[in-house]
């Protein structure tokens, strides 16, 4: 149990479908990521990684048990204050990265960033992303690996808390993925938010502080990595 959980999650239940169509996906999942750690989740197809992913994003709501994130209970909160904390406190990153075609890759990082209260600085952003000098050019104009630069900057702009990341490299080849990674660590370190990357790739779980691992919908491994903790001056 981390010394200060960003996130924590206890006895988490889901299912879909009913009736012969139920499919139970998560039961009785409990665990926490500390404040500042990189927590790689893991999972062959099917074990219900997005699905955790969802419920701690509030996209979904839980069948039982809680989440807190960043002291927020996501139980507790209505339809408008779930939309707030999602806006407020949230970065998603998605395989697939859904960057808008006709907005240059500073727009697309700028529309998120008319939405947040706190904005992190534009030009700035893009400099540590490596992406200042590609700006002004639209996302076909520009490589994947570039488009995926693009929407963690999207995430990042509004600092949140937590960055939620499902699959971010799915779509690369190995090298542009490591740069990717580097990146995540990069940003881990400079911007120090909490991140959660579920991915099938176990190489992965290098550059992690934690690792959990989903089977069937339990959980059936959570390992503090104390090295790489103690290198970031984490406990756990
Ligand atoms: N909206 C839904 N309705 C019905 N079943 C669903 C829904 N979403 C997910 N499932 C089922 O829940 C189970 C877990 O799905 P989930 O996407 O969470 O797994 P995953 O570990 O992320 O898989 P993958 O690695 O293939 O993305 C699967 O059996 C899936 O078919």
């Amino acid at each position: 149990m981390p010394a200060n959980p960003y996130l924590q999650v206890s006895g988490l239940c889901k299912h879909y479908g009913e009736g012969e169509a139920r499919v139970s996906v998560l039961h009785d999942v409990s665990c926490a990521v500390g404040a500042g750690e990189i927590c790689v989740l893991l999972g062959p197809s099917g074990s219900g990684k997005s699905t955790f992913l969802n419920l701690v994003g509030g996209l979904e709501a839980a069948d039982a048990g809680s989440i807190t994130v960043g002291g927020t209970e996501l139980t507790a909160l209505t339809p408008k204050q779930l939309g707030e904390y999602r806006r407020d406190k949230l970065g998603f990153v998605f395989q697939f990265y859904n960057l808008v075609p006709d907005l240059t890759i500073r727009e697309n990082i700028e529309v998120t960033a008319h939405l947040s209260a706190n904005p992190l600085a534009i030009d700035n952003l893009l400099r540590s992303l490596g992406l200042y000098e590609h700006r002004a050019k639209f996302p076909r104009q520009v490589s994947g690996g570039q488009q995926q630069r693009c929407a963690i900057g999207r995430a990042l702009v509004k600092n949140p808390g937590l960055l939620l990341c499902d699959e971010p490299t799915g779509a690369l080849d190995y090298q542009t993925s490591k740069e990717i990674l580097e990146l995540m660590e990069t940003v881990n370190r400079d911007f120090g938010c909490t991140i959660v990357i579920v991915t099938h790739n176990d190489a992965i779980k290098h550059m992690a502080h934690r690792v959990l691992r989903l089977r069937d919908g339990q959980l059936v491994e959570n390992v503090a990595n104390a090295e790489r903790m103690r290198a970031r001056d984490l406990t756990w």
